[in-house]
């Protein structure tokens, strides 16, 4: 989308074997809300000027007019400590809406917590958000062609330029063996008194409500394939939330869904320039966004559409010389 909109001079087509209803990104709790890479070497004023592009984008769509059609809403609430963590504010404190450490008051409905933070972010609920995006794509001029690609070969004598956004499809698409799953289970269900999220700091618990229903979760069990729902992890899932928001006991189940974070030590948001018979072919990669993808999508994309730009401009000149 960003491309297809800032560089109209170009020809985009988006290839995929799978897309909306049926990607990562469609069950995502889709909540902005990102971790430091653990042990990354991307320096924090990227990662943060990510997080605020992405969050600026998003902030626009809530209090737009396009809201409810994107799936994008404000979202207020808490994340709660069981131990005060060392780093009290988090590099993203400064860019979310009235962040602010809770008070002993606040913390007394959460009796096995002792620290937290009060904060307005934003919501995207990505089974809307995503086909809202490929609508945008679409009126951009974009075209889209539903097929899996097993070598990137397949696409050179098509494209002057590719941008790899294929998240764990890496793993074989481009031999990258840094990049694994981290596996998540949530469940949806009705809760509609509930407006407030309630997430644990650990990332083992979160309450999310949404438009059409509340996100509960959530497992991070890494190098696990396995796609299907697990019952008792889903019942871990309910009592765990249930304890932080004791009204959940009463809420109906509506659907279970299981993801694979495509994860990476560092997220790949880089050109490499690949030889093909002869020819030098740029790529640009962007994925490896583990369970940060909802949030640093736009700030990402961003980074890849100047990379774009680089290599269009180093082209005209190569074409003028
Ligand atoms: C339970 C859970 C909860 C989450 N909650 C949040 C959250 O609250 N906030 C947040 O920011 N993030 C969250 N995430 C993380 C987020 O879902 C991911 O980071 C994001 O979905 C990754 O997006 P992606 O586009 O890179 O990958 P995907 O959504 O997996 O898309 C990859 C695309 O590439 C295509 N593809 C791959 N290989 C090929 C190939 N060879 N040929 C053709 N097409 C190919 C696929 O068909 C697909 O369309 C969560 C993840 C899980 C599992
Ligand atoms: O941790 C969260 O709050 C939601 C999320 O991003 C995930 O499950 O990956």
């Amino acid at each position: 989308v960003c491309i297809a909109e800032a560089l109209p001079s170009c020809s985009v087509t988006l290839v995929a074997d799978r897309f909306s209803p049926d990607t990562t990104s469609d069950g995502a709790a889709g909540i902005v809300l990102a971790a430091e890479f653990p042990g990354t070497n991307i320096p924090l004023e990227r990662q943060k000027r990510w997080f605020k592009n992405s969050f600026d984008h998003l902030l626009a769509i809530a209090v737009s007019a396009h809201s409810p059609d994107a799936g994008v809403i404000l979202s207020s609430g808490w994340q709660i400590f069981k131990e005060v963590p060392a780093n009290k504010k988090p590099f993203w404190s400064e860019f979310v809406i009235g962040f602010r450490i809770m008070t002993d008051g606040e913390l007394r409905r959460f009796p096995h917590h002792k620290f937290g933070h009060a904060f307005t972010t934003v919501r995207c609920d990505c089974s809307s958000y995503l086909p809202w995006l490929q609508n945008r794509f679409r009126k951009a001029g974009g075209q889209v062609e539903k097929r899996k690609v097993n070598d990137l070969q397949e696409l050179f004598n098509n494209f002057d330029l590719i941008v790899n956004c294929s998240g764990l499809g890496s793993k074989s698409l481009v031999g990258d063996t840094h990049v694994y799953p981290v596996r998540g289970q949530v469940l949806k269900v009705e809760a509609p008194w509930l407006n407030h999220f309630i997430r644990d700091g650990d990332g083992g618990t979160y309450i999310y409500p949404g438009i059409r229903s509340v996100t509960l979760g959530g497992t991070r069990q890494e190098g696990d394939w396995r796609l299907h729902v697990d019952r008792a992890e889903a019942e871990g899932i309910l009592e765990r939330c249930s304890r932080l928001e004791p009204s959940l006991r009463k809420a109906k189940v509506l659907g279970e869904w299981v993801g694979l974070r495509p994860s990476r030590k560092n997220p790949r948001v880089e050109k490499e320039v690949v030889q093909v018979q002869g020819h030098r072919v740029p790529v640009v990669h962007n994925y490896g966004h583990g369970g940060s993808g909802v949030t640093l999508a736009w700030g990402t994309a961003l980074d890849v559409m100047e990379l774009v730009r680089e290599h269009l401009g180093e082209k005209l000149l190569q074409a003028r010389l």
